[in-house]
């Protein structure tokens, strides 16, 4: 027997002639399956957007902040429940909507952008992550922004507005020239970025509208799919943020104001799901719906404690928008299996690195928060 066919396994009588085809077969199998990891990783197309490079593009813009998350790098746990009222149960078949049910919830509050330790200010996005915990360890994980629409409709325009926006150091806003360009290759986004520049800025997290943007779809019992997008509107009625509010220097006014409101009793929001119809935008987070679209409330988040980001509390979750309970199913819009890679690796390389204490943490620190 001769090493090749010990290294082949080939039986001892085997011909050469057999044994190099043997040997021919393996070696396809092996480059194959090396082929498959390159074209997974991005390595055989060093133009394609990978997971990798959307990550690598925020640390390209916000700088190395190890151990926080590459966007929404600033937040705050939050804990309450969830309780259904049943008007959900014709759209989905998820027991999260049962009239009476209650559901444990745990969150995080947030600002967007890349920087952990950045001044609060009312017009950074404001965020609201979630994790539903169901029976059976069933779950719904949902990231939303106080937002009317999404900046952009394409993950490869998300990489190339990060660039485009990264504030000039001269003057610590974006360089107008490069977002004219971003805006004339991306009309869609011009149009967006116009409604959200109209958006009414509230008082703070308490009285903020938080939207999941893109489109799902409710499943029913019956196998019935409905297109939705859902928001989690606030009990608190909506206030303007005051010119002597905007004016405030402490840092953290945001998140402190939450932990003060928070301090002195629950605060609610409802979800509010509106029902798409045929023709309806899916797959274009920068369209909104008509305004007369059916919109009905399934239940009520109840918030009633914030902590400070450690670990093992909501700094270690994943807010994957695809981790979904059966009867909540993904639309076709191409955002959100981009969100869930990015998020995976924004994750898996923050859960590596040596981390400094939140922002927020610090205020608790100094005894005047929680
Ligand atoms: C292609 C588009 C997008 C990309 C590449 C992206 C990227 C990211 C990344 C890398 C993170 C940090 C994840 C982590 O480390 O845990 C993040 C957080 C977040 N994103 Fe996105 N995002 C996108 C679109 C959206 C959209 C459409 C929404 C809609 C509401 C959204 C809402 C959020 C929220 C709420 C968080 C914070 C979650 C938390 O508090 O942990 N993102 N995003």
């Amino acid at each position: 027997m001769t090493l090749l066919h010990r290294l082949t396994g080939a039986p001892p009588g085997m011909s050469p002639r057999a044994l190099m085809l043997r040997v021919s077969a393996i070696g396809a199998l092996l480059a194959g399956t090396a082929g498959a990891f390159a074209a997974a990783g991005g390595w055989l197309s060093p133009g394609a957007l990978t997971p990798a490079r959307i990550v690598d593009r925020f640390e390209q813009v916000n700088g190395p902040h190890p151990g926080f998350r590459r966007n929404h790098a600033k937040g705050l746990c939050v804990a309450g429940a969830f309780a259904g009222n049943g008007a959900g149960v014709a759209l989905s078949k998820s027991g999260v909507f049962a009239a009476g049910r209650v559901t444990p919830v745990e969150g995080r509050v947030a600002l967007a952008g890349g920087q952990p330790y950045a001044a609060d200010a009312g017009t950074t996005v404001r965020s609201l992550a979630l994790r539903f915990r169901l029976p059976d360890r069933e779950e719904w994980r949902t990231g939303l922004n106080a937002l009317p629409v999404f900046p952009v409709r394409t993950p490869e325009a998300f990489y190339e507005q990060l660039l485009a926006a990264k504030p000039d150091p001269a003057t610590g806003r974006p360089d107008p020239e490069r977002m004219k360009a971003f805006f004339a290759a991306h009309p869609e986004s011009a149009k967006a970025a116009s409604l959200i520049k109209a958006r009414t800025i509230t008082a703070g997290f308490a009285d903020s509208t938080f939207r999941s943007l893109n489109a799902f779809r409710f499943v029913a019992a019956d196998g019935r799919a409905t297109p939705v997008r859902w928001a989690f509107v606030p009990e608190r009625p909506a206030v303007q943020e005051a010119a002597a509010q905007a004016a405030r220097k402490d840092k953290n006014n945001l998140f402190d104001d939450l932990i003060a409101q928070l301090r002195q009793g629950p605060l609610r929001w409802h979800l509010v799901v509106m029902i798409g119809r045929a023709g309806d935008a899916t797959a274009d987070a920068t369209l909104p719906w008509p305004s007369d679209r059916e919109s009905v409330d399934v239940g009520t988040l109840t918030l009633s404690d914030a902590t400070p980001e450690e670990a093992g509390n909501c700094r270690d979750v994943n807010f994957d928008p695809l981790v979904l309970p059966d009867g909540i199913a993904p639309s076709d819009d191409p955002l959100l299996s981009a969100r869930s890679a990015a998020y995976a690796r924004s994750f898996t390389r923050r859960a590596g690195e040596e981390t400094s204490p939140s922002a927020v943490a610090a205020t608790a620190d100094r005894g005047d928060a929680l």
